[in-house]
């Protein structure tokens, strides 16, 4: 049965460098994460007791081992034009200058995108995804899905996907006595972790592997889980438990695993969507506690769409059962509340009012809890059942526990250079695992434009940017975004506010938002400023 539901959540809430060398342990302690039933996220005010964290993970990254970040893949920079109150402008002008004022509608989801994808192309019948997102991490989840043999015809310039399941009879036996099949999954955390589950389930021979970054960032927890349960090998192969990922499997004989939470909930949100390609019902026990649960509930309800089934109580078991198997479905994607959050914050960073059309507070998408802080710093917050609209105000730090919207962590922090008293951001240690140490690194970055920024191992404290600094540097401040593309977008809400903010490989947001830089100078109303040739194409 196809449920087009968007039911409702209650929110929780690489230039060359060599990366600092420390150790790292990413266990946050239960005191210092979120209650596993889902709370509303509360910003309090700042000054709350520090975190501790203890390490215990099988995961842990000798960050003096690794390789370089993957280099810049341009030499092009971008540097936005600042405008706004702030900036002796008038906050009611619009165009050159003024504040940010508009509406947009961001792209379709990532998430929602590659799990639909996912569950589409094991589901008996032909699925029609609407809305759904042209970006580098779908495009790789696609690639993926055509190789086992899943037909993907792509409609209305890749925003409608018509997706032509396989069933277990399809899986690839025969390929059991050849050379594996050979996948590119870039640094797409979501098609790595989620094919590795699905195709284990499914049967065949895979090698998964993508970008030097994503062989550093870990899988050793998902590969664990399913190893007692398959019928054949699966084998995490970089040092540390990291892709590539080699499989050779008939499927899943074992009917319960066991899942750490801590690190990643993509590999729990793996588990859920193979149970029914598994085609028997599977108990999954989660470890320790679980990071993003708001992603948790989404591939629930992506399942049920789909009609897979979930029955869970995290609370009382810490356990899922999952059984059903999947159907044919039509699925209309929701835009993208990570990349809305961009947006939201232009409004916060110049008193400006954005309003984000085709999303709700009852979004499948944990993010559009981001708007409810900038509410506690100050901003106001106008949401309807098909927009959220952000009117900036006098900012405030806060303290909050980002544990299940940590994708926003860049875009808060740098509203939070432009409040008048610290904000803490706690809950995030998993944030290092990301497209780069998105503490470490974003530490650094901020830190050149001025701010002083504390560096904890869950978080940041981010404290006032200095009127002076505010006021823009003489020369650009060249902004690293580390092959990262939410670094790429937060850095752009800073140059709305600060001139002179120059921002580096900005081509690197095709990962899941190729459009960013036009989208944004359509609200903005004014062009940005381009350095180093690039190309039309990858401006837009
Ligand atoms: O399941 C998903 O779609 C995602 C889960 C989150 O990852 P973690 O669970 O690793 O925090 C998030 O950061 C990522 O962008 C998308
Ligand atoms: C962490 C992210 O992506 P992924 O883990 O899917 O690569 C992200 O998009 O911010």
């Amino acid at each position: 049965m196809c449920v087009l539901g968007f039911a409702s959540l209650v929110f929780g809430v690489s230039g060359l460098r060599a990366v600092p060398s420390q150790s790292l342990s990413i266990w946050p302690a239960a005191s210092d994460l979120p209650s596993i039933r889902l709370p509303r996220i509360e910003a309090a005010p700042m000054n709350t007791a520090a975190s501790k964290t203890k390490s215990n993970t099988s995961c842990d990254l000798d960050r003096s081992q690794q390789p370089a970040i993957t280099p810049r893949s341009s030499h092009a920079s971008v540097t936005v034009v600042p405008g706004g109150a702030f900036n002796g402008v008038s906050g009611d002008d619009q165009g050159d200058g003024g504040a940010v004022q508009g509406s947009v509608r961001p792209p379709g989801s990532k998430s929602l995108t590659n799990r639909a994808l996912v569950c589409a192309a094991f589901a008996s019948g032909t699925s029609r995804l609407t809305g759904s997102l042209v970006s580098e991490d779908t495009e790789v989840m696609i690639a993926s899905l055509s190789k086992v043999g899943v037909k993907i015809e792509s409609l209305d310039a890749g925003r409608t996907l018509v997706v032509e399941g396989v069933t277990a009879a399809d899986s690839a036996g025969d390929e059991l006595n050849g050379p594996p099949i050979e996948m590119f999954i870039a640094n797409s955390g979501t098609t790595v972790r989620f094919l590795t589950a699905a195709l284990s389930a499914f049967g065949g021979k895979y090698r998964l592997s993508g970008v030097d970054r994503m062989h550093e960032r870990p899988i050793g927890d998902l590969v664990d889980a399913i190893s007692p349960a398959i019928d054949g090998s699966i084998t995490a192969v970089s040092d540390g438990g990291c892709p590539p990922v080699e499989i050779d499997a008939k499927g899943w004989s074992g009917r319960s695993m066991s899942v750490a939470g801590g690190v990643s909930s993509q590999y729990l949100s793996g588990l859920m969507m193979a149970g029914p390609i598994a085609s028997k019902p599977i108990e999954l026990k989660i470890t320790g506690q679980l990071v993003s649960i708001p992603y948790v509930r989404m591939t629930a309800k992506l399942m049920e769409a789909f009609g897979g089934q979930t029955d869970w109580d995290l609370e009382a078991s810490q356990a899922i059962r999952v059984s059903g198997s999947y159907s044919a479905c039509d699925y209309a994607i929701e835009p993208d509340a990570s990349a809305a959050s961009y947006f939201w914050a232009a409004a916060a960073v110049s008193g400006g009012r954005v309003t984000v059309e085709g999303l709700s507070e009852d979004a499948l998408q944990g993010d559009v809890g981001f708007v409810r802080v900038l509410e506690q710093m100050g901003c106001e917050v106008n949401a309807t059942d098909h927009s959220i609209e952000v009117v900036g105000g006098d900012l405030h730090g806060v303290d909050v526990n980002m544990s299940e919207i940590s994708d926003t962590v860049q875009t808060l922090a740098v509203v939070a250079l432009f409040a008048d008293s610290p904000t803490r951001v706690r809950g995030v240690a998993h944030n290092r695992f990301k497209e780069t140490d998105r503490i470490g690194n974003l530490a650094i970055e901020l830190r050149k434009l001025g701010a002083q920024v504390d560096e904890h191992e869950d978080g940041l404290t981010i404290h006032p940017l200095p009127a002076e600094a505010s006021s823009g540097h003489g020369d650009p401040v060249e902004m690293e975004t580390y092959n990262d593309h939410r670094m790429a977008m937060s850095f752009a809400v800073a140059g709305l506010r600060i001139p002179n903010v120059r921002i580096l490989n900005p081509a690197c947001t095709g990962k899941t938002y190729p459009e960013f830089w036009a989208d944004l100078e359509k609200l903005t109303g004014r062009p940005h400023h381009w350095q180093g040739g690039l190309t039309e194409k990858g401006k837009t």
